[in-house]
């Protein structure tokens, strides 16, 4: 038996999402975003699910906040949706929805838990899309406008701030992929659209400097790791490719001020250009206060000729895996973040999300959901070595605190230490709520 002891400071929470979990869409003034439209287009979603009603949390979150303070996090992770702020991205601010988001923080700190507010959770208002949404520089300039309101109207109240979530899924997987919202498949378009999120992301820190807002900011990539299948130089190099295309694409830009030239060749020998404007990469490179970093798993990856982008493949390696299919690789987290040390620096990091999908039901009020605490237990081991080998954790926050929308898998995908049942909106706290409960309290775990 070993005790995994965490620092006195470590700062533990959970994190949800406005599209995944709020409901509501069209009440409190909410404008159309491109969820809203992806989920309502046939085949986009599993079983045509969408979040019209999701968690109803926009009504509960009364319930969801004694949950949380039952849990003793330090903070609450959630993001606000753009629609409720400026139903059509830009012009009219809507006072209901700004009033919405002051009584869920306020009810925060009256509980005691820190607001950690994501900005952009990828509900992007649809009249924004319309003119082209993120591949239309001019989303910035309506980002800013945005992001400005609710620093000015939060300042005080919200000390931690995350311009954005998941920059990859926001580019590449909804614009290459074409698996999330908006579903464009064009990868000009998508390196164009990411380029776009760096510059938004660096003109918010900017403006939220100028404003002199207390607090913190930062934004919340996500990484996975992809380990060489041998030490071939081509599985080695294939990997790096895997690697940049979540991290370095999206980590150099702001840490060093420019992309990773051997992806640049890579991608200019696929056709497509990096359409910088004076002045873009002094924008991106502002230094941030956090880096949040959301990882869920990885794999083992070799070279294969015309795989893919990168001619790289992932390689089944029989590892045990979550019921949305992916790997348990709790070393990829060690690895990852230990890549992310030696490369980036000392720059303050939260775990922004980790977590797994078990899809558990609930059997006379309990919710036996044992993977779920093995995954947290063997990722929260690769967290505390990663610690012990001097990469700067400063928290932990899970994903997610509810089961909710899990995009294109709709409901089927279950990622919460809290079971919802969607037909009665019964919330029932999982054998994971209970052991992460106790984590928490004591501030250390028995493996
Ligand atoms: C290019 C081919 O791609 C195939 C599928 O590719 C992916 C990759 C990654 C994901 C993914 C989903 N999540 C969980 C969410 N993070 C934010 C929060 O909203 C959670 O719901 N993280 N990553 C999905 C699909």
């Amino acid at each position: 038996m070993a005790i995994i002891q965490f620092p006195k400071d470590m700062k533990w929470g959970v994190a949800t999402a406005s599209y995944q979990i709020e409901g509501a869409v069209n009440e409190g003034g909410r404008g159309v975003s491109i969820w809203d439209t992806f989920s309502k287009t046939p085949g986009k979603v599993v079983n045509g699910d969408n979040g019209d009603v999701a968690c109803d949390s926009y009504h509960r979150y009364n319930e969801d906040l004694e949950i949380m303070e039952d849990l003793g996090v330090d903070f609450y992770r959630f993001s606000v949706a753009w629609p409720r702020i400026f139903p059509n991205g830009t012009g009219e601010l809507n006072q209901e929805g700004l009033d919405y988001y002051h009584q869920l923080v306020d009810s925060l700190l009256e509980k005691g838990i820190e607001p950690m507010c994501t900005l952009y959770h990828w509900d992007l208002p649809q009249a924004l899309q319309d003119k082209g949404g993120w591949a239309n520089r001019e989303t910035i300039d309506a980002y800013i406008n945005y992001a400005e309101v609710m620093f000015n109207e939060f300042k005080g109240k919200i000390k931690h701030w995350i311009t954005f979530n998941e920059p990859w899924c926001v580019s590449f997987l909804s614009n290459f992929a074409g698996i999330h919202a908006p579903g464009n498949q064009d990868l000009q378009l998508a390196v164009d659209v990411a380029h776009h999120l760096h510059v938004a992301h660096g003109k918010a820190v900017i403006r939220f400097r100028e404003l002199g807002v207390e607090g913190q900011i930062g934004y919340a990539p996500n990484v996975e790791w992809n380990e060489p299948y041998s030490n071939k130089q081509e599985d080695i190099d294939a990997c790096k490719r895997a690697n940049a295309y979540f991290m370095d694409w999206f980590f150099d830009p702001v840490f060093k001020g420019s992309y990773p030239q051997f992806m640049v060749d890579w991608f200019e020998k696929k056709g497509v250009t990096l359409n910088i404007e004076e002045g873009d990469m002094e924008i991106i490179h502002q230094p941030i206060d956090f880096l949040g970093i959301n990882y869920y798993s990885g794999s083992v990856g070799r070279y294969k000729e015309n795989e893919g982008l990168f001619d790289h493949e992932k390689v089944d390696t029989g590892y045990l895996k979550t019921d949305i299919g992916w790997n348990v690789y709790p070393e990829g987290f060690y690895k990852v973040l230990t890549h992310i040390g030696e490369t980036y620096g000392d720059v303050p990091i939260y775990i922004t999300e980790n977590g797994s999908c078990y899809n558990d039901e609930p059997e006379h009020g309990q919710v036996k959901d044992n993977k779920r605490v093995d995954y947290l237990k063997q990722h929260l081991v690769s967290l505390h070595r990663s610690m012990e080998t001097g990469v700067n954790i400063k928290g932990y926050l899970t994903w997610s605190l509810l089961d909710n929308f899990e995009w294109a898998e709709g409901y089927t995908m279950r990622f919460g230490i809290v079971h919802v049942n969607y037909r009665t909106l019964e919330r029932t706290k999982k054998d994971s709520f209970y052991w992460y409960k106790q984590t928490i309290s004591n501030n250390f775990f028995e493996v």
